[in-house]
């Protein structure tokens, strides 16, 4: 079918925006770009943004892509943002046919495995080439299968990584996927997500075990004060770079980290950026045991099985009876927190950061 000789019809237009939400390949930036920019075209018409600042490099990409459009009209704007969805998914081609959300119930996850056996419940990132970094899709992901274990027969459940890292913490990438509401709906978004995916942590009922396999962090770091033990391969790493990237610390870790390892050695983490070896990080006491690489996967999951041996209904309530001390307390370390990276998200040293790792000028 020749859809260009055809006329998109608001409903083709609607289908096609809800086909974006459930395509299965990330499209890239260049696509994404040239969506927003037909988008923008198809319901604002032309470019009507005031011209970014030189800096604002995420929003001046922006602007270039919708210019670039010229006086396209709005009708061929639409015509060309349904084509352009149609390209990229096939298989979506009548989006009346799919159910949204149908995959994430029944079918399993795109950005993790996850697994059930032994008394074990494993949930590992599968992001491998992207170092494990939790993008929006992971997030909704990894709260989906904590609730769906936390009700599930095993006795514990446990977080790795697939390759060589454990996570390298929030996707970077997903700062750059601005809604037609703005900066202002994005971030506010973003702390909504963010208070939501650490509650599941704060609330989890059963034994939550981290098996550190690699490098971690961020994000992926400071949730270990939450988990009830931390094991590391001696591969493994603990950074949190939050200053060098404009934000401030999350995962109730600005209330976890300083009772674990003490205020000083909390700031050096959190406020400093200093990343700490397994070594450092289990007599820190935010590890519980390393392992040597060759043997950790074999150590660990020996251990793992056993602990999932023990009496149900015993290992439960103790967790129950451990963590209600704190919970109150950490539902309010978390919203605080958000609150306050809400507004680091919207400043210049946050943008800076970002895009100087999304354009590759420095590494951390
Ligand atoms: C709802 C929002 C909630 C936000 C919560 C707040 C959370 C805060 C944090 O987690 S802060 C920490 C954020 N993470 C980082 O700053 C790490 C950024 N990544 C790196 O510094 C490096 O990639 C590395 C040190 C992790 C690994 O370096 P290297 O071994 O040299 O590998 P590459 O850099 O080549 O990585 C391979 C490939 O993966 C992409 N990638 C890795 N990590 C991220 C990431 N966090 N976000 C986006 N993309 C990432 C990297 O760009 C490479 O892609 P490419 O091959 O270049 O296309």
């Amino acid at each position: 079918m020749n859809r260009t000789a055809m006329r998109a019809s608001q409903k083709d237009f609607e289908d096609a925006m809800n086909q974006v939400k459930l395509l299965k390949k990330d499209p890239g930036n260049e696509v994404k770009l040239k969506l927003y920019a037909l988008y923008k075209q198809a319901t604002e018409g032309t470019c009507n943004m005031p011209k970014p600042g030189v800096f604002d490099l995420i929003n001046k990409a922006k602007w270039d892509a919708w210019n670039a459009l010229g006086s396209l009209p709005k009708e061929a704007a639409r015509q060309n943002y349904v084509d352009l969805v149609s390209s990229l998914s096939p298989s979506l081609e009548s989006s009346s046919q799919v159910e949204p959300g149908t995959d994430r119930k029944s079918t399993g996850f795109e950005t993790l495995v996850v697994t059930s056996e032994d008394g074990i419940t494993k949930i590992m990132f599968n992001r491998p080439t992207r170092k494990n970094a939790i993008n929006t899709e992971m997030y909704h992901e990894i709260m989906h299968a904590l609730k769906a274990a936390s009700k599930d027969d095993s006795i514990i459940t446990v977080l790795t990584g697939n390759g060589d890292y454990y996570s390298s913490g929030n996707d970077l990438t997903n700062f750059t996927d601005i809604p037609p509401g703005g900066v202002e709906e994005k971030v506010k978004n973003s702390a909504i997500l963010l208070r939501e995916f650490v509650g599941c942590f704060i609330d989890f009922p059963k034994p939550l075990i981290a098996v550190v396999n690699g490098p971690a962090v961020g994000i992926s770091v400071t949730l270990l004060g939450l988990f009830d033990a931390v094991y590391a391969s001696d591969r493994a790493t603990f950074h949190t770079p939050f200053s060098h990237l404009g934000q401030s610390p999350e995962g109730c870790s600005s209330y976890t980290f300083p009772k674990i390892m003490s205020p000083a050695k909390a700031t050096e983490m959190l406020i400093f950026g200093k990343k700490l070896t397994a070594g450092e990080a289990c007599a820190q006491g935010l590890v519980t045991e390393v392992f040597p690489e060759s043997t950790f996967q074999k150590e660990v999951w020996t251990r793992l099985k056993a602990f999932a041996k023990l009496p149900p209904n015993a290992v439960r309530i103790s967790k129950e009876v451990i963590r209600k001390r704190e919970r109150e307390k950490l539902h309010a370390v978390n919203a605080e927190e958000c609150s306050v990276l809400q507004g680091r998200w919207l400043s210049d040293e946050c943008t800076n950061a970002v895009v100087n790792f999304l354009s590759r000028k420095s590494k951390l």
